[in-house]
């Protein structure tokens, strides 16, 4: 057997590498560009509000793909098809393949009475165009249809499977994974390999093409079918990011990193309204852990503890650092707030101390904000933080039941109460936490479209 070094050195198993690029165009609901080594496609999906007649009534969907290679996507320009006017056999088949792919993962039912329409135009051709078209263009689809998901055109996620597809075949008498056109054009068998995540086929397209093949050399070759499609899912889950458990209907989950109850009950109330699970440490069975707050800010302090929880959790993690900044204390007693009276020391030691400190200074005198920072810290170690403050005065003395810490001596700018006395509602919609939380819910918006 001649054993023949691949092209760009690769080895039999392995794939070209990847870039998959969402959100490539503007106007299409879905928009991809895919590029396997030199094989560049864009991928769109559109969603048009009707399907075909066959189908009136009926309340099911439809998926539909038109497939198409560029003039200059090959070593010589390729006539348009729609100069010669008519689609040619290849273009014709390559498209119903897309078409079936994308349909086998998807319930139409749930989709309801509309089309996807799939666009696969190559931009460029070295090999693999209609599997890297198939790979691409179901994120497409999936971000086409988590967008009638989040906006509520649908109830329920149709997606049932992720999809990908490979090419493989017998290149000088070796099996390859991958093959770029020189293998192709030299590949004594040829085969294309459709498949889903949970490792089934959707469809299999393999052809002797000089000779006969063994059933042997099949089970070889579905084997590297089973091993690219593998990566190349990996590939669409690391590009659709979180919101790839969304399109699987799994439900995305977030941890709030605070031992305090306080803080989780409102935050919890922050973020109800969203479609999202929110766990605490102790739902996770994490009992007091402790977390240094070694940071020299609020920003650092609160990265500090969703790292961490990230960290052992693996999940999405929100952590929040927080304090009340006096001003005629310089802003103390600042990210030292749960501490100020000593390690471990109680509110009601905290306030004591500093009601002390203000002693004989008069209202006007006693300004003063809490602060909120949160971090996000995503299983991919995207993180980002924000910040809301809430400004207002410390009273003379305690007053009311409500809340927690420094609430019962906060009075908030526009009330006459403090938050130990206001409708726990009202604080939620004014405090610096809700602030923070807004911005925070705007951010996590843009990275898991909830
Ligand atoms: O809305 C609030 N109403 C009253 N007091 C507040 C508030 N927000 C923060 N605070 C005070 C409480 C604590 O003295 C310090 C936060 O310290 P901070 O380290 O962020 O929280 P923590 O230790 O209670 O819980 P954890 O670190 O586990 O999240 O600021
Ligand atoms: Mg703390």
């Amino acid at each position: 057997m001649v054993f023949l070094k691949r092209i760009g050195g690769r080895k039999s198993d392995e794939l070209r590498k990847i870039t998959i690029t969402r959100d490539y165009t503007k106007y299409a609901e879905g928009s991809v560009l895919i590029e396997m080594g030199d094989t560049k496609v864009i991928c769109t999906a559109s969603i048009e509000d009707k399907v075909p007649p066959f189908l009136k009534n009926t309340g099911t969907g439809w998926i539909t793909a038109e497939y198409s290679m560029l003039p200059r996507s090959t070593h010589s320009r390729k006539v348009r098809e729609s100069s010669k006017g008519k689609i040619d056999g290849r273009t014709q088949e390559i498209q119903r393949l897309i078409g079936r792919a994308l349909r086998s993962v998807i319930d139409l039912k749930s989709l309801g009475e509309r089309t996807i329409w799939i666009d696969c135009d190559v931009i460029q051709a070295d090999g693999g165009t209609r599997t890297a078209s198939i790979t691409g263009a179901f994120v497409a689809m999936a971000d086409a249809v988590y967008k009638l998901y989040k906006d509520k055109v649908i109830k329920t996620m149709p997606i049932t499977s992720f999809v990908s597809a490979v090419s493989v075949g017998i290149v000088n008498g070796e099996k390859i994974l991958d093959l770029c056109y020189e293998e192709d054009s030299n590949a004594q068998v040829d085969m294309n390999i459709v498949m889903t995540n949970k490792g089934e086929f959707v469809e299999i397209q393999g052809t002797g093409e000089e000779f006969p093949f063994t059933k042997e050399d099949l089970d070889c070759l579905i084997n590297l079918g089973q091993i690219g499609n593998k990566n190349l899912i990996k590939a669409q889950k690391e590009a659709l990011g979180e919101i790839s458990k969304a399109i699987l209907g799994e439900e995305i989950e977030v941890v709030i990193a605070t031992n305090n109850a306080h803080k989780l009950n409102e935050m919890r109330n922050m973020l109800s309204e969203l479609n999202i699970k929110v766990l605490s440490l102790n739902d996770l069975g994490f009992k007091e852990i402790k977390i240094e707050e070694t940071g020299s800010t609020f920003e650092e302090n609160a990265l500090i503890k969703a790292r961490e929880i990230m960290k052992r959790t693996g999940k999405i993690s929100i952590a929040d650092d927080s304090g009340l900044m006096v001003d005629v204390l310089g802003g103390r007693p600042g990210i030292y707030s749960a501490r100020f009276a000593g390690e471990n020391s109680t509110d009601k030691q905290n306030n004591e101390k500093l009601l002390k400190l203000l002693n004989g200074y008069p209202l006007e005198k006693r300004g003063a904000r809490f602060v909120s920072s949160i971090a996000v810290v995503f299983p991919d170690k995207q993180e980002f933080t924000v910040k809301g403050t809430c400004e207002g005065k410390i009273a003379l003395s305690p007053r009311g039941e409500n809340g927690f810490g420094y609430d019962p001596i906060f009075i908030v700018d526009g009330y006459d109460k403090t938050f130990g006395e206001i409708e726990k509602d009202v604080k939620n919609r004014i405090s610096h936490r809700a602030k923070a939380m807004e911005k925070m819910k705007l951010e996590l918006e843009k990275r898991i479209l909830l």
